[in-house]
């Protein structure tokens, strides 16, 4: 018989009567384990072999946990710096203790409550005093042993009681791995006793086989792609990014153009050529994200002019202004945009790309920054889907079937819209959809027809429909999520990003 050489090697290696992990005989054979775990399953394959498999915790100590285990638990350290300066008797002043028990910075916390929570004392007005607790023993606390047992490989023997503890406290980490280990069996042992011998053929391309020219006289040995083997991630687009690309292509199929334009914009292009009244609740401090920079210099000065005019008298013969202050320094402060219709209006007035005559299509897909409590549906930044059509008229039925057209490109097709309110658009109206798991209304966006008090000042004379979508929510009805959170920031889930499966 003949076989490649590595498993050759593993063969001769392993025995009939001890068990052998893949990890042992990898270390023995000098070999990377990812091939002798191949080797393997093809052995086992030829009924040479046989492998089995469990899955077995590892434990090891973190960062924190590796610094306790030398420098001591802060509790401790502050239980002892508390008997030695007797507190034991009376209530000694915790800033001393602090000091004399060398503890800084989270650390005091994680000394005070994990005090608390073992009973050691009483913490009351800034002063410390020592439970009267004969049977204490320094040396013998239990989470401080685990540490140790950790360190040295024995966290088998630890109660799961403690190990759970020093887990929550970040002092420890649990990794599964599955271990494999084989045998030979008895086909393999008369293998062996037939003699085997190394098979001329290259298990992996070299190099070197490449420009020597060798490769192609040399005899590849047989792959076995259903081989078990090791998981690796290459990188890949994330979701997010993949499906900004495809929410272009729509657009772009449906005879859309992209606009750009800053993230820090003037608020004048934020929300003065919306008819956004410069006291609304969201032009305060609270809301916007305000730049330390100098006021923007380039604003058409003519616009400027008439968008004041619309705020401070309305538009048209009936037209009504708001009758609050208008001050051009505010309309020309910098803040990061709390949605992309800056943009819709820096292209609306001719500014960005010089006059338009309907019919046009925009559309936008950027950031956009929002002062808002973070929960599974709010981050402090999201990609908008903004968009606008200009012709000559329009109506709710048309931005109600742009809307249909487009979320049945990702397999969405039961919308729902509710009437809304905006300044600057009337009519307006949400969407929502349907989440795919919880089967919860979830709103996805927001949409309008433009006012006069907003396109007059712009110049336009026709109808403008126009929306703003969020990015973020339509992947949670693609795939199924339910924390915005597992998608990007410092929480995401890894696991999520690198299976998650593509959805068209
Ligand atoms: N700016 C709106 C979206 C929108 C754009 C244009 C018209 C109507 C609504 C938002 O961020 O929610």
């Amino acid at each position: 018989m003949r076989l490649p050489e590595t498993q050759l090697a593993l063969l001769e290696a392993a025995s009939a009567t001890e068990t052998k992990t893949v990890a042992q005989l990898a270390e023995e054979l000098g070999e990377d384990p990812a091939a002798v775990t191949r080797a393997a399953f093809e052995l086992a394959e030829e009924g040479l072999l046989a492998v089995e498999e469990h899955v077995a915790e590892t434990v090891t100590l973190t960062e924190e946990g590796r610094r306790y285990r030398e420098g001591g638990l802060p509790e401790l350290r502050l239980r002892t710096a508390a008997a030695e300066a007797g507190a034991d008797g009376s209530a000694v002043e915790m800033g001393q203790l602090i000091g004399d028990a060398e503890l800084d910075g989270p650390e005091v916390d994680i000394a005070l409550s994990n005090f608390a929570r073992k009973g050691y004392g009483e913490i009351d007005g800034g002063a410390v005093t020592l439970a009267d607790d004969p049977t204490y023993d320094p040396d013998a606390d239990p989470e401080a042993e685990a540490l140790e047992a950790v360190a040295n490989d024995e966290a088998g023997y630890l109660d799961s009681g403690v190990l759970d503890r020093l887990e929550s406290r970040g002092l420890l980490e649990r990794t599964e791995t599955t271990v494999r280990s084989v045998t030979l069996t008895d086909e393999g042992v008369t293998a062996l006793m037939e003699g085997v011998e190394a098979a001329e053929t290259v298990g992996a391309i070299t190099p070197e086989l490449l420009t020597s020219g060798e490769w192609t006289d040399v005899e590849f040995a047989e792959y076995n792609v259903e081989a078990d083997a090791e998981t690796t991630y290459g990188g890949k687009e994330h979701i997010l990014r993949r499906t900004a690309n495809r929410v272009k292509d729509v657009l772009v199929g449906m005879g859309f153009r992209e606009m750009e334009g800053p993230h820090a914009d003037a608020d004048f292009w934020i929300n003065d050529c919306l008819f956004m009244p410069q006291d609304h609740p969201a032009r305060t401090h609270w809301d916007r994200f305000a730049m330390d920079v100098p006021p923007m210099e380039d604003l058409p000065e003519d616009l400027v002019e008439r968008v004041e005019d619309a705020h401070r008298n309305g538009v048209g013969p009936d037209g009504d202004g708001y009758h609050s202050p208008w001050d051009e320094g505010f309309a020309r402060a910098v803040a990061l945009r709390g949605h992309t219709t800056s943009l819709s209006m820096r292209y609306l007035s001719g500014h960005a790309v010089g006059d338009l005559e309907p019919p046009q299509r925009y559309f936008s897909v950027q950031k956009v920054y929002r002062n808002d409590t973070l929960d599974p549906t709010h981050l402090l930044e999201f990609f908008q889907i903004e968009g606008w059509v200009m012709a000559e008229e329009l109506s709710v039925r048309d931005l109600m079937g742009t809307f249909t057209e487009f979320y049945e490109q990702f397999g969405i097709t039961d919308l729902e819209f509710k009437p809304h309110y905006n300044p600057y658009t009337e009519p307006s109206f949400e969407l929502f959809g349907k989440h795919p798991e919880t089967g919860e209304l979830i709103e996805i966006g927001n949409s309008g027809i433009f006012r006069e008090e907003v396109l007059s000042p712009l110049g336009v004379e026709c109808d403008v429909m126009a929306w703003g979508l969020a990015l973020e929510r339509l992947l949670m009805l693609m795939y199924g999520f339910e924390d915005i959170r597992d998608v990007h920031g410092t929480l995401c889930d890894l696991d999520l990003l690198r299976n998650v499966e593509v959805v068209y």
